[in-house]
């Protein structure tokens, strides 16, 4: 499997867009979020059960529907086609771990919190979501005037029987349990980091002054150093180590991680997922170019 995947995404035209924008339009539109969980985020929970760092990033201009890919309509709703990757992951990781046959035990961190069962990973991740920075644009009512990291620390715990031979213990739906300390023999981490960016917007079409302005300075800033990122690992040469820029990247780093948190994603085995966000607006086509350009430019990277 290929260490990224891309996958771009036009958000239907909202009613007044219907009524008042008749140069813009969306063909079909089927049960996308489901999909985009199968095609993006499923191979990513199996290979962090097997281990192996995974990301998921969502991407695209304001208004574009990036916290809508990773929230759905709300972090409980019910209605399967309006359920975003957040929920999605939480109960695809409970489920796989529960479905594995092998005896292991393993315990799951929501950021710094252990969760025990998937109704209290949603509870955390809303009281998360409650207080996000948010502020209203032109472009968007409720834009994300902040990154948010949800990152989940999947830890899985080996140990060996008197005989020697390596075997573990499975804790059934108690995953935080831990094993006795004196049978332990191996411990392993790892994450699955789902972001979703706030984005670039061009100050003159969100009206964006004041605070908001200045937020829109910084949230600019931090996405040209996750290009910069980008740019340096497309670009460089096959064989040839180049310098990273990952340090810079201090705005999208998880839990406070500055020079690791990117670098999660973009390097080693790690696999990352990017859900470019577009608007069907024509008025948009210029920054719907830009997010495909983006996500194209991952498409062939190699990992160096
Ligand atoms: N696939 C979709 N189906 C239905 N509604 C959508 C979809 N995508 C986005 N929307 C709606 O479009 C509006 C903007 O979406 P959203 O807030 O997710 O954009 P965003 O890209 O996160 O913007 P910002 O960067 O400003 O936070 C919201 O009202 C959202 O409910």
């Amino acid at each position: 499997m290929s260490n990224i995947t891309v996958c771009a995404r036009f958000r239907p035209l909202n009613p007044k867009e219907k009524q008042n924008d008749h140069d813009s339009f969306c063909i079909r539109c089927i049960d996308t979020e489901t999909f985009i969980f199968k095609f993006l985020a499923l191979p990513l929970i199996r290979d962090a059960v097997d281990a192996i760092n995974g990301t998921i990033i969502t991407y695209g201009q304001t208004g574009a529907g990036k916290t809508y890919g990773m929230e759905g309509s709300g972090i409980f709703e019910c209605d399967e086609q309006k359920k975003g990757l957040l929920p999605r992951v939480v109960k695809g990781l409970f489920d796989f771990l529960n479905s594995l046959d092998e005896e292991k035990t393993y315990s799951i961190k929501l950021s710094m919190i252990t969760v025990l069962d998937p109704a209290e990973a949603l509870q955390n991740l809303s009281r998360g979501i409650a207080n996000r920075a948010v502020g209203e644009t032109k472009m968007n009512a409720a834009s994300s005037r902040s990154h948010c990291i949800y990152v989940f620390t999947i830890q899985q715990e080996f140990s060996r029987d008197n005989k020697g031979h390596a075997s573990s213990k499975i804790c059934g739906t108690t995953y935080a349990s831990f094993l006795n300390t004196e049978t332990l023999n191996r411990m392993r981490s790892v994450k699955l980091i789902l972001v979703d960016l706030a984005q670039s917007e061009k100050v003159e079409k969100t009206g964006a002054e004041g605070r908001v302005l200045e937020e829109a300075k910084a949230i600019n800033k931090s996405l040209s150093a996750l290009g910069n990122v980008t740019n340096s690992l497309t670009c460089g040469l096959r064989g040839k180590a180049s310098h990273i820029p990952y340090r810079d990247h201090t705005h999208c780093s998880p839990n406070r991680y500055p020079k690791r948190g990117i670098s999660y994603s973009h390097g080693g085995n790690a696999r990352t997922a990017l859900l470019c966000c577009c608007s069907p607006r024509a008025f948009n086509a210029s920054e719907s170019l830009f997010t495909l350009r983006f996500g194209s430019r991952y498409v062939i990277r190699e990992s160096i």
